[in-house]
């Protein structure tokens, strides 16, 4: 039966995009359907004008640790205009049409699905069928169920990335990646910042040490840290936001901001007309091709495997190549995480929990990178940096590694290369880094491996 296009690809974030530009360079008629801004969240909200904000901060904290450097000033009006930039001032103009000289049909509108064999798919006053439909919608934040929330000045990552002015005070919800990057920035920026994790650790997916490390770190920031507290009720108070917590503490904040986790965003997808549903943390389950038992493709946050623009990238190259007849299947292994806090948080494969969890005989070593390279002394006058392995004695293969220290954002690629393609430790053992650099803390630590 012949359809208006190959593939119609719902949502222009990055792995809506990533799905699309190999799709078409693979000749195939592509539509991408976008509500709001090609580019998605990632590129406007996320990633993009985070990175951007937290730089300079760190770079003038870098400068105040590095030997015979005076301690430069922050331009915050400089600093936002560069932000608006990088989130090219909320407009994709330019990117509507570089996919039209490419021949990608844009559709800026609401996808709703209304049928399938073949699949119909409905954007604003349109109607489209495809012989192949990829839902790539991301995701939302999640709002606490906090009584009286809605009555305060609350902030989601849209206008904590996009903010204009720093507040005061801020009360920071949830201390893992989202609270710990933008708790940091505006911490560093000179608001007064009380961070609320409900559980005992920050980052608490990771490894304990990791959350007691940062949680160090950013005390030093002068932030108020409360493990195993959360907000009860928020009332406003004139222009200032009441909050009670479940200690019968109260702050007073100018704006709350939210970094509490996020949901799989599938409402008015019309799901339901086509006989999908949701699994109960509200994500499309998929198979290792990426695809819905039996339905469309769907891939990135809408997925719920992992929420991050790699993945979802990653994903988008899964889905591409096998609708392009290279079936590929996706695998979740080694995947770095990275905080972009200061120091930088890294980390990758199982936790030491997790690896116990899966009946691995495993053993760990914590590795003092001051005590250990020289890296870290040619850098900063004080240094501070750890790198934690997890080995598997069995197979004798590393299957987890973290790191919190300047730049360990890139150097965590290495664990991350030997725990996705399993390289031996005695080969890892034979290594040779380049020096000084942190990369050369892996074979100190190896070497205190017992295996
Ligand atoms: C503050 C913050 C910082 C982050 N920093 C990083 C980072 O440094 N590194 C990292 O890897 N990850 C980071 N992330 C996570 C990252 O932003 C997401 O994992 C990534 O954006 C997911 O990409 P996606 O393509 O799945 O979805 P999105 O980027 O959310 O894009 C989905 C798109 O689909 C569109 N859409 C939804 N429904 C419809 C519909 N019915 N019709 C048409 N269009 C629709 C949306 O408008 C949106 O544009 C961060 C997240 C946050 C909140
Ligand atoms: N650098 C990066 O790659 C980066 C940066 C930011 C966000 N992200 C991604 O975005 C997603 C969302 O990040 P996030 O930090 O919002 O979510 P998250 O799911 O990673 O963590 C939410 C945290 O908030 C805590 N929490 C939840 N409800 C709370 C409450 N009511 N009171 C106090 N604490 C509460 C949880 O215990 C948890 O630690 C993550 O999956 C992450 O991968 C990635």
């Amino acid at each position: 039966m012949s359809t208006d296009f190959d593939v119609i690809v719902i949502g222009a974030g990055p792995g809506g995009e990533t799905a699309t530009a190999r799709l078409h360079a693979g000749g195939r008629r592509v539509a991408l359907i976008e509500q709001e801004l090609i580019g998605g969240e990632c590129a406007y909200w996320a990633c993009i004008p985070s990175k951007t904000l937290l730089r300079p901060p760190e770079a003038r904290a870098e400068a105040g640790r590095a030997a015979g450097l005076s301690t430069p000033a922050l331009d915050w009006a400089a600093l936002r205009d560069y932000r608006d930039y990088m989130i090219r001032h909320l407009d994709d103009t330019d990117q509507i049409t570089g996919y039209e000289k490419q021949g990608v049909t844009v559709i800026k509108a609401t996808a709703t699905l209304v049928g399938r064999d073949p699949w119909r798919v409905r954007a604003g006053d349109r109607e489209l069928t495809a012989e192949h439909v990829v839902l790539a919608t991301g995701s939302d934040p999640v709002r606490p169920p906090i009584d009286g929330l809605d009555e305060v000045t609350v902030w989601t990552n849209r206008e904590a990335t996009t903010l204009r002015e720093i507040p005061e005070r801020v009360v920071m919800i949830g201390g893992s990646a989202v609270g710990v990057e933008l708790g940091q920035f505006l911490a560093r920026m000179g608001a007064q910042v009380t961070l609320l994790q409900r559980g005992d650790r920050l980052l608490d997916r990771e490894d304990p040490r990791v959350g007691d490390i940062v949680a160090t770190h950013l005390r030093a920031d002068g932030i108020d840290v409360r493990l195993g507290r959360q907000a009860t009720t928020a009332h406003r108070d004139g222009d200032e936001a009441v909050i009670e917590l479940d200690d019968g503490a109260t702050l007073r904040a100018d704006v709350v901001v939210l970094g509490a986790g996020r949901r799989p965003r599938t409402t008015g997808l019309g799901l339901d007309t086509v006989g999908i549903e949701p699994n109960t943390r509200g994500a499309l389950e998929v198979d290792e091709h990426c695809r819905v038992a039996d339905g469309p493709w769907a891939l990135g946050d809408v997925t719920g495997v992992a929420l991050f623009t790699h993945v979802a990238m990653y994903q988008g190259r899964i889905v591409a190549d096998t609708i392009l007849g290279t079936p590929r299947r996706a695998t979740y292994s080694g995947i770095p995480r990275v905080v972009f806090a200061q120091p930088e948080i890294a980390a990758v494969g199982l936790t030491t929990g997790q690896a116990r969890q899966h009946g691995l005989d495993i053993a760990t070593t914590e590795l003092d990178l001051a005590d250990s390279i020289a890296r870290p002394w040619t850098y900063e006058t004080n240094p501070a940096g750890t790198l934690g392995l997890i080995a598997d004695r069995t197979q004798r293969v590393l299957v987890g590694a973290w790191a919190i220290a300047p730049h360990a954002g890139e150097w965590i690629h290495t664990a991350a290369l030997a725990i996705r393609a399993q390289i031996p430790i005695d080969t890892l053992l034979d290594g040779i880094a380049q020096f000084p650099t942190y990369s050369e803390s892996y074979l100190a630590a190896l070497e205190h491996l017992d295996l």
